[in-house]
C-alpha cells in the first residue's frame, strides 16, 4: 500500500482527466478507492482503509465492495455509469460526503469507479447545512404564507390557539357562525384575534372561494370612509379620478366584509350602512344609479357597544342588524390557562427558519404575572423580543422575559429610586436616543390601554393624539 492506481484504458477525455485529477484527489481527500466493472474493490489507499478500520488493506482487495462498506454505491455508478457527485454515507456511525465517478475502457464501456471521501465529518458543512436547512423552512413557510393569501386570508380555526373552556366556547360559536350566512359581532379588546375569528369564519364558511375584504374603521379619516366604502363614480368630484374606484363593497362581493373597530363609525355612515345592508345595494359617491352587492358582514368592536347604544352614539337598529350572533372574546388575562400553549405556538412561529427556542415553565409563570392590556399581540411582541434578546440560548428564562415585559405603569420608577441608591448611585445606561424614544412610546401606549381596559378610542385621546396616528404607532409597537 499504496498500490498504484492503473485504470485498465480509458477513453480519450476521461481517461485524461482521471488522470489529471486523481492525484489531486487523492491527496486532499480524506481516502480514496477504486472498483472494477464488476463492483469489486480493485485498489484502495491507506488513508481510507484507516478510515475503514481495516488493519490490511490486501485483505479486501477482489472482494465485493457491499460487503466491506454496506451502504456503497458504487455498484449504482458502474452499472449506470453516472456519476454521484456529492453523497453522504453512513459508514458505522460515521457520515462520509463522498464523490464517485465511473470511467471508461476505449470502447466507451464501463470498466469500474473511483470514490473519494471529501469529508469525514459533517462539521466543515455545519454552515452550509444550516443554511440549507434555513432556506429550506423560509421557503415552506413562504409557500404556506402565499397559498393562504390566494384566498384571502392567513388564518383558519385552529390558528386560534387556545384550550381553556373560554378559547373552547369561542371555537365552537366561530363554527356556528362558519355554518350560517348571518351577521357576527366580535367582541374583545384589542389583540385578543378578533381577526383571527373573522378570516377564520369566512375559511369556513360557504364564502371561503370568495374574497375576505378587511376595513378598520378608526384607522381610516372620517372624510374619506364614505368613499372607502361606497367607491368612486368617475368624475365624482374635482379631482376625482377618471376611471371607477371601486369600495370595500364591491371588493367583497360574493364574499365576506369585515368591519374592524365598527364602534368608531361616524353617525352620518351607520346610516348609510344600516341602506346597505337592508338593501344589499349601494350608491357609489358621485353616481344615481345603485350596484347590488351581496355581502356578509362580520364586525369587531373593542368598544362597549352596547352602552353606546344606550348613551345614543351607535344607532341600536344596526347594532341588532350586526348583532344576530355575538361572540365575546376574553381577554389573555381572563385565559391565562392558555399562556403555557400560545407561548408555544407563537414561539414556533417567530423560530421559523431559525433554531427552536423552548420557555421554562417559571418564565410562563412570570409572563401570568403581566396584565397584557395589548393582549396575545402584546405576547407575541414580549416572545419575539425575548427571542432577539436571548442571543441563540435555547431556553428563553425568567430573567430574559423581565428585561423585555413593559414596565407596569403604577411601578414605572427612576431606577435609583428602586434600589434605593443616592442621586447618581445608579445612572441609567446610556442608549441611542432612538431606542430610548421608542421604549417610552411603547410604555406609555400599553400604559394607555392598561387603563382604558384595551379601548384604544379611549387610549388615543388619553395620550392627545388622533385615532390614526395611535393605530399606526400600535402597529409600530406591536
Ligand atoms: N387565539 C390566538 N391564537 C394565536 N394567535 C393569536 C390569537 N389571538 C390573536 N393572535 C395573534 O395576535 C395578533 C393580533 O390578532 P388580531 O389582529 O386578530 O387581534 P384583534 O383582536 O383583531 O386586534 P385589534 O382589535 O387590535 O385589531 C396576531 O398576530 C394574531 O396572530
Amino acid at each position: 500500500m499504496p498500490m498504484p492506481f492503473e485504470p485498465q484504458s480509458g477513453n480519450g477525455l476521461t481517461r485524461e482527466l482521471i488522470e489529471v485529477l486523481f492525484p489531486m484527489f487523492e491527496q486532499a481527500s480524506a481516502g480514496a478507492i477504486a472498483v472494477d466493472r464488476e463492483g469489486r474493490i480493485s485498489w484502495i489507499n491507506a488513508r481510507y482503509a484507516n478510515l475503514l478500520g481495516i488493519a490490511d488493506a490486501h485483505t479486501v482487495i477482489g472482494r465485493p465492495v457491499r460487503a466491506v462498506i454496506p451502504h456503497s454505491r458504487m455498484p449504482e455508478v458502474v452499472e449506470t455509469g453516472r456519476p454521484l457527485l456529492l453523497d453522504i454515507m453512513e459508514y458505522q456511525s460515521q457520515q462520509l460526503v463522498v464523490t464517485r465517478l465511473p470511467f471508461f475502457d476505449e470502447q466507451g464501456r464501463v470498466s469500474g469507479a473511483v470514490a473519494f471521501v471529501l469529508f469525514d465529518d459533517l462539521q466543515p458543512l455545519t454552515p452550509l447545512v444550516s443554511k440549507y436547512r434555513r432556506l429550506h423552512q423560509d421557503l415552506l413557510a413562504a409557500k404556506r404564507a402565499l397559498a393562504k393569501r390566494g384566498r384571502g386570508t392567513r388564518y383558519q380555526l385552529g390558528d386560534f390557539v387556545g384550550a381553556s373552556p373560554a378559547a373552547l366556547e369561542v371555537k365552537r360559536r366561530a363554527r356556528l357562525a362558519a355554518g350560517r350566512d348571518i351577521p357576527v359581532l366580535l367582541l374583545g379588546e384589542t389583540g385578543t384575534g378578533k381577526e383571527v375569528l373573522a378570516q377564520a369564519i369566512h375559511s369556513l364558511s360557504a364564502r371561503a372561494e370568495g374574497p375576505f375584504v378587511g376595513v378598520n374603521l378608526a384607522a381610516i379619516p372620517e372624510n374619506l370612509l364614505e368613499a372607502e366604502f361606497f367607491g368612486v363614480a368617475p368624475g365624482a368630484y374635482t379631482g376625482a379620478e377618471r376611471r371607477t374606484r371601486e369600495g370595500k363593497f364591491q371588493l367583497a362581493h360574493g364574499g365576506t366584509l369585515f368591519l374592524d373597530e365598527v364602534g368608531d363609525m361616524p353617525q352620518g355612515l351607520q346610516a348609510k350602512l344600516l341602506r346597505a345592508l337592508q338593501e344589499r345595494e349601494i350608491e357609489p359617491l358621485g353616481s344615481n344609479q345603485v350596484v347590488p352587492v351581496d355581502v356578509r358582514v362580520l364586525a369587531a368592536t373593542s368598544r362597549d357597544l352596547a352602552a353606546m347604544v344606550a348613551e345614543g352614539s351607535f344607532r341600536s337598529d344596526l347594532y341588532y342588524r350586526l348583532n344576530v350572533l355575538e361572540i365575546p372574546i376574553p381577554p389573555l388575562r381572563a385565559r391565562l390557562a392558555d399562556l403555557g400553549i400560545l407561548c408555544e405556538t407563537l414561539l414556533e412561529d417567530i423560530c421559523i427558519g431559525q433554531e427552536r427556542v423552548e420557555i421554562t415553565d417559571a418564565a410562563v409563570a412570570e409572563l401570568g404575572r403581566h396584565p397584557w392590556p395589548g393582549n396575545i399581540r402584546e405576547l407575541r411582541n414580549v416572545l419575539e423580543r425575548a427571542f432577539t434578546m436571548s442571543e441563540g440560548a435555547e431556553v428563553l428564562e425568567v430573567d430574559t422575559l423581565r428585561r423585555v415585559l413593559p414596565v407596569p405603569a403604577a411601578s414605572a420608577q427612576p431606577q435609583a429610586e428602586q434600589t434605593g441608591a443616592g442621586p447618581g448611585a445608579a445612572e441609567p445606561e446610556p442608549r441611542p436616543l432612538a431606542e430610548v424614544l421608542a421604549r417610552a412610546e411603547a410604555e406609555a401606549i400599553h400604559a394607555a390601554l392598561a387603563r382604558c381596559g384595551g379601548n384604544r378610542s379611549q387610549a388615543a385621546r388619553l395620550l392627545g393624539v388622533s385615532r390614526s396616528v395611535f393605530y399606526e404607532k400600535l402597529a409600530r409597537h406591536s
